[in-house]
């Protein structure tokens, strides 16, 4: 029989393991008991608002979602659970999220001032010249001086309107560009996505250092390659801007990087420098050469970066890029994807195409183009902008705000140094303000005096107060200019073998919300072509 008693050996070894497991086991235990107390803690602060529950070190980011899927959207669906005032912890960044109308009154309005700042990202610190661009720049002396540089020299009511006839020559060489286009693709098809943000690309050259970048009459002088490189770093700008960055958030790994997020911003400085660096210098000679400053245009414009260069204003060639891409990133895809949006839902809504185009027979006929001032007669392409800016807000998060101080919000205390996201995207689709909000249905704009401009807490494309969009009186005129020409020069249907239902609306990561998929879309001329081709 075998002998299954074990040496005195063996009892020790055995009896040494049995304590080695009991102390793991204890220590895990503990563990999880020390973790619990401390997420307990952290959770069970019931001063502060409902959230996902927060963990060490990661906080709750894991509730983000896969990158894949729009923030905003994510956050939409939290806002069911939690309500319209979640709080997370994002790594080691309180985050506070407000998601209906009566929360982002309180941010924006009652504590403007408070959540006035933005927070210090690494996008801001590439991007942003070490915070130093309007769009980036915590509150302050520097903020106000460049927000006021910037509403004066280029946004102020009477440049936007000096602005207008770039606006119509712009939107102009858009439709040449359209028609162009759809007699060289078979089927007539084009991609109106790329020729749309080229086009705003342009107006945006022209506006900030007089030069068309793309198309036959480009005036820059850079080599096509640099223009190009440009092109490309806009469309990762506002890609980049909207990753939650890991790095930001639990800086202990930023040296990680691991998304590639700091090492696609070190990539892309090149791209962003190559073409402007040159034109700021190319500036400063002449600013040099011309006393008295930079002369006006026969408009009676400045540049945008003469006027930074020569107002003796003693800022760097770094401050004044930082500048220029805020209204070159700002300005170009943000209105480009507010017209693809507009002609998507169009598409998928044919009725509300005929009645759009049926107005602009009525109001401009068919012998001419449409110019800025019918723009105030068309009541229904109004009531088509509004409703695209509530179901597609180009910049559906905003950008981040950051709090100075601890504040109150809906009856919760927000500490001092909280992110603060308003989710534009979740107010316009809230069912408490909109009937069938998922729905495309411009007419319920007909007879509502909502705006805008960042009075309506309930429609907030633009954002409001402080930090609000300075740009929204440039924008506005630019989007509806170029939709109402689209809409009322060409006849418009989806590609051959896609039904109108099918045509998609996903939507692509970024900070601007724009089509995942180029909009490609049938157009033929729907006016005879020399209204459309003469000057
Ligand atoms: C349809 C077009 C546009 C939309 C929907 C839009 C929307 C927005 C939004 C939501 C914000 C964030 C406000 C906040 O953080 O609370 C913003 C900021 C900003 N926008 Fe626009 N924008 C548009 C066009 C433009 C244009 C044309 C320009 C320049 C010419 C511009 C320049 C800026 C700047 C500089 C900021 C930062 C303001 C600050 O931090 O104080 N935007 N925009």
């Amino acid at each position: 029989m075998e002998d299954n008693r074990m040496g005195d050996g063996q009892v020790e070894e055995y009896s040494s393991r049995v304590m080695h497991l009991s102390a793991l086991t204890l220590c895990a235990a503990m563990a999880v008991i020390l973790l619990r107390r401390v997420m307990g803690s952290w959770n069970a602060d019931k001063t502060l608002p409902p959230g996902p529950k927060g963990w060490p070190i990661v906080g709750s980011l894991y509730s983000l979602g896969p990158r894949t899927i729009p923030a905003c959207r994510r956050f939409t669906t939290l806002a069911d659970k939690y309500g319209p005032v979640m709080f997370f912890r994002l790594g080691s960044r309180p985050t506070v999220i407000v998601s209906n109308d009566k929360m982002a009154r309180e941010l924006l309005r009652v504590h403007d001032q408070t959540f006035a700042s933005r927070p210090k990202l690494a996008t801001g610190k590439h991007f942003g010249y070490n915070y130093s661009s309007v769009v980036f720049s915590p509150s302050g002396a520097h903020f106000v001086r460049m927000k006021k540089i910037y509403t004066h020299e280029l946004l102020s009511p009477k440049k936007v309107e000096l602005l207008s006839a770039l606006r119509m020559e712009e939107a102009h060489i858009l439709l040449v560009d359209v028609l162009r286009n759809s007699g060289t693709e078979a089927n007539g098809v084009v991609n109106i996505t790329s020729l749309v943000f080229k086009a705003n690309l342009n107006l945006m050259g022209r506006i900030v250092f007089s030069k068309r970048l793309f198309g036959e009459s480009a005036t820059i002088s850079a080599p096509p390659r640099e223009v190009e490189n440009f092109k490309f770093f806009v469309k990762s700008a506002t890609k980049l801007v909207g990753l939650f960055n890991i790095g930001d958030y639990i800086p202990a790994l930023r040296w990680l990087d691991l998304q590639g997020v700091e090492g696609a911003l070190l990539q892309l400085k090149p791209h962003q420098e190559g073409l402007l660096r040159p034109i700021i210098q190319e500036y400063r000679k002449m600013s040099l050469n011309l006393e008295g400053g930079m002369k006006q245009k026969e408009d009676g414009r400045v540049d945008f970066i003469a006027a930074l260069v020569s107002n003796d204003s003693g800022l760097s060639d770094e401050n004044i890029m930082a500048v220029a891409i805020d209204v070159m990133v700002g300005g170009s895809d943000s209105t480009s994807t507010a017209v693809e949006w507009s002609i998507t839902e169009l598409l998928r809504h044919p009725d509300c195409l005929q009645a759009a185009q049926e107005e602009l027979d009525s109001v401009v006929g068919r012998d001419r183009l449409v110019e800025e001032a019918d723009c105030a007669n068309l009541p229904f392409l109004n009531c088509i902008v509004k409703e695209t800016l509530r179901l597609h807000p180009p910049s559906p998060l905003a950008i981040p705000h950051f709090s100075a101080e601890e504040c109150t919000l809906g009856g919760y205390r927000i500490p001092a140094n909280t992110t603060a996201y308003v989710n534009i995207y979740a107010i316009g689709r809230d069912a408490a303000t909109w009937e069938n909000p998922n729905r495309f249905n411009p007419t319920r704009f007909k007879d509502s005096k909502v705006n805008v401009y960042g009075h309506d807490f309930n429609l907030l494309p633009f954002s409001s107060g402080r930090r609000g969009c300075p740009g929204v009186h440039f924008a506005l005129p630019t989007y509806k200019l170029e939709l109402a020409n689209l809409l009322h020069c060409f006849k418009w249907s989806p590609p051959p073998g896609v039904d109108f239902k099918d045509i998609d609306t996903k939507e692509a990561v970024g900070v601007v919300c724009s089509r995942l998929n180029p909009l490609m879309a049938s157009v033929t001329p729907r006016i005879p072509r020399h209204v459309i081709l003469a000057k």
